[in-house]
């Protein structure tokens, strides 16, 4: 290969200290911009010499194969800018929108209109029935802002790289359009507002960013949300997945926090983080309804802690137990669709107990789950890679099982 992903020449020798060793950094600028980004990277010094610039990487002309690209502005380091455009190759960019394939992805026109919803802004409402597990949207981030500065860069700095960033996107209007909460006190400019209403906080290459994305920000918050959202590290685009059948006219909504929070924390959350009093159907259900919630959440919570507690004891059985009560209170208060992750634990409690057959069952789910990363990531990948092998183990331990009654021999732990 040539050249860099942003269109220098490699180094013939790795440098140690890059993270991309035989790339140079794309920053100090040349009079004219270097591809990827469409503009020069705008930088701010730090006080200390030996630390990188802070800058503004922008490519106002993504995601290319939409009409109306609303760009995207990356404030991070120069280093820190090639890792995250390395990985976004115009090929992977494209699976973002056409993974997974029909049916799971829905049709070309969007299944849903950005509308006024009562006592909360602007939502997105479903134009047609949208049966579960289906891809309703894809959207790039416009902004990805660092999280992480040093001490040193002064709160103005900071303010111009976000003013920066969100005047070179391709689609400045539609940006500064979206949702404010104009807390008059702090004096944000309208840049912080937009981010602070708007943004998810994600990590991409184990560093905090805020991310905002302009589609996906029209979507309200439920607490027991129909949609769920995933982010792929691999090609910053965020997927809006129906979490069961959503009917023609019904409000689209995904959970701003964790969707396993009993009301308290969940309140206290949304309002310290989101700034906003949550107003979606269960927190304005009857005080029985939302009681009722919060016990299956504690139990949530309880029944999955003692169940970790019995394994990690090697009481797999008790264990096991734990766990089938733990899914009846996930699928009473119908969080299955958002709690996929912790399938790993009932397939490896079951599979010590030595009941195969379920512990494939829930292998499979796990697989379902990985797999919904519309683009999987290298780790993604690679979780993938290591469930496929254990149900192909699973499957030639079962057929040994049949022939000869032996306990499980195989400890299904991960590749080390
Ligand atoms: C990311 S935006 C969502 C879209 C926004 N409603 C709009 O008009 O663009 C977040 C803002 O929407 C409103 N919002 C979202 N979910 C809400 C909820 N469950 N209850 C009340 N307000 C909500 C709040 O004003 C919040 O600051």
């Amino acid at each position: 290969q040539p050249q860099c992903t942003w269109g220098l020449p490699r180094h013939p020798f790795p440098v140690q200290h890059l993270h991309h060793p035989f790339c140079p950094s794309p920053y100090p600028t040349t009079t004219k911009p270097i591809p990827p980004w469409t503009h020069n990277p705008y930088c701010i010094n730090t006080s200390s010499s030996s630390s990188p610039p802070w800058c503004v990487f922008t490519n106002a002309a993504l995601p290319s194969h939409s009409h109306n690209p609303h760009g995207l502005s990356i404030i991070t380091t120069p280093d820190l800018a090639s890792t995250l455009f390395s990985n976004l190759t115009s090929a992977r960019l494209d699976a973002a929108y056409t993974q997974p394939p029909p049916p799971d992805r829905l049709f070309l026109e969007k299944p849903y209109a950005v509308i006024p919803i009562a006592g909360k802004g602007m939502g997105a409402v479903a134009t047609r029935r949208i049966q579960r597990e289906k891809v309703v949207m894809v959207d790039l981030a416009a902004v990805l802002a660092t999280v992480d500065y040093p001490a040193d860069v002064a709160e103005r700095d900071v303010r111009e790289l976000l003013r920066v960033a969100v005047e070179r996107l391709g689609d400045v209007e539609g940006v500064m359009g979206l949702a404010r909460r104009g807390l008059g006190d702090l004096e944000l400019t309208v840049e912080e507002d937009v981010i602070g209403t708007n943004s998810f906080q994600l990590s991409v290459a184990e560093r905090g960013y805020l991310g905002l994305f302009p589609e996906v920000s029209r979507i309200n918050h439920a607490c027991k949300p129909n949609a769920h959202i995933h982010f792929s590290e691999t090609t910053l685009a965020m997927t809006v997945w129906s979490a069961r059948d959503i009917e023609a006219g019904e409000e689209i909504t995904i959970s701003y926090a964790g969707v396993d929070l009993p009301s308290v924390p969940r309140r206290e959350m949304l309002s310290s983080t989101w700034g906003f009093d949550c107003s979606c159907s269960l927190c304005t259900a009857p005080e029985t309804e939302r009681k009722a919630s919060d016990d299956r959440r504690l139990a949530f919570h309880k029944l999955r802690s003692q169940a970790l507690n019995l394994a990690q004891e090697g009481k797999y059985k008790d264990a096991a137990k734990r766990l089938k009560e733990l899914l009846r209170v996930v699928d009473e208060e119908g969080l299955e669709p958002f709690i996929g992750d912790l399938y790993e634990l009932p397939a490896r409690v079951h599979y010590q107990a030595g009941d195969l057959e379920t512990a494939r069952k829930y292998f499979e789910k796990c697989m379902v789950h990985l797999q919904k990363w519309a683009v999987p990531g290298p780790e993604e990948e690679q979780s993938l890679e290591n469930v496929r092998e254990i149900l192909a183990r699973l499957e030639v331990e079962m057929r040994e099982r049949k022939t000869s009654k032996t306990k499980p021999q195989v400890y299904l732990g991960n590749k080390t």
